[in-house]
């Protein structure tokens, strides 16, 4: 069974989650926890966002979850690796060889051209450059529909092409999880499904991990599920969201929100989830061709 759950206890169910974080709590200086004991295990092959007002604690709970940053409580393992056992060349080199990233502040590198870029994390892991390597980058590029701006500088890109490039870089190493964090934010409704899309195709065909942070109901409803933060809690799901259960949701004072229509599982108390499965369902159709 393929489900984001955990126990009544917090305690992730799925042993074997491409993510699982156990009672993941972030406090900066004195403030108020940015994360409080959030407790979710993400299956592999499963595309995620992570919603919830601004100041929620969504982009902490990624940086917590990819590494970049260490909770200041709670376990987080990505595969079953437990981060808190790596010293930072180890986090370094786990993020480097088994993590995506499309982040807006991990920008392409201006001074490469594309091919260079989606070619960056390949050298970075020790590969030599030649034939091969160019041809994986070619391939990447092919897959988001840029093989052929493949020397272009990024400064020549639209903002759409270089999301996509981005995204060919997060997907050349095969990642298990790519995150991904406001990957659409800038960009028209058009350009984001495109966008999205590859993010679909990439769980739907290489089994790849997505989560995926967004203010946006039209970018939630590409995912398998949604999960709600509220003030660092993790307040909501939604299974198979659809936009107008995710506005609902949001527009909602979580916890305690039941939102009446489609598929929703509903809002339940942090850490009391129990999911169903939904392997098997087909995937419902958007408005937006994928
Ligand atoms: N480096 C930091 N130092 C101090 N406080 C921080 C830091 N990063 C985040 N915070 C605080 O933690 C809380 C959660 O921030 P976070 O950026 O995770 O929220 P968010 O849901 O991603 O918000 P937004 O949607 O506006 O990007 C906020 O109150 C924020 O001010």
């Amino acid at each position: 069974m393929t489900t984001t759950a955990v126990t009544e206890s917090g305690a992730p169910r799925a042993l074997d989650a491409a993510l699982a974080l156990d009672g993941v709590g972030r406090t900066y200086g004195r403030g108020a926890p940015a994360l409080d004991g959030v407790s979710l295990a993400v299956p592999r092959g499963r595309f995620v966002a992570v919603m919830g007002p601004s100041g929620s604690g969504k982009s902490t709970l990624l940086r917590c979850a990819a590494g970049l940053e260490r909770p200041t409580t709670g376990t987080v393992r990505i595969g079953g690796t437990d981060l808190a056992t790596l010293k930072a060349a180890g986090l370094t080199r786990l993020r480097r060889d088994r993590i995506g990233f499309v982040f807006q502040s991990l920008n392409l590198v201006s001074a490469l051209d594309v091919r260079e870029n989606v070619t960056l994390p390949l050298l970075l892991a020790g590969a030599r450059e030649g034939r091969e390597l160019d041809a994986r980058a070619l391939a990447g590029l092919a897959a988001v529909g840029l093989a052929d701006r493949a020397g272009d500088r990024p400064e020549n890109l639209s903002g759409g092409q270089r999301q996509r490039v981005a995204i060919a870089r997060a997907l050349v190493n095969d990642p298990e999880v790519v995150f991904a964090d406001e990957p659409t934010a800038a960009l028209d409704p058009v350009t984001a499904a495109g966008v999205l899309a590859l993010l679909r195709r990439a769980v739907d065909e290489r089994g790849t991990t997505v989560v995926l942070v967004t203010h946006d109901p039209v970018a939630a409803a590409w995912t398998d599920e949604a999960v709600f933060l509220d003030r660092g809690r993790l307040a909501g799901r939604l299974d198979r969201p659809d936009e107008s259960g995710v506005r609902e949701m949001l527009g909602a004072h979580l916890p305690g929100a039941h939102p009446a229509g489609g598929h929703s599982t509903g809002a339940h108390g942090a850490g009391a989830y129990a999911s169903d499965a939904h392997a098997g369902r087909p995937y419902r159709r958007m408005a937006v061709s994928r």
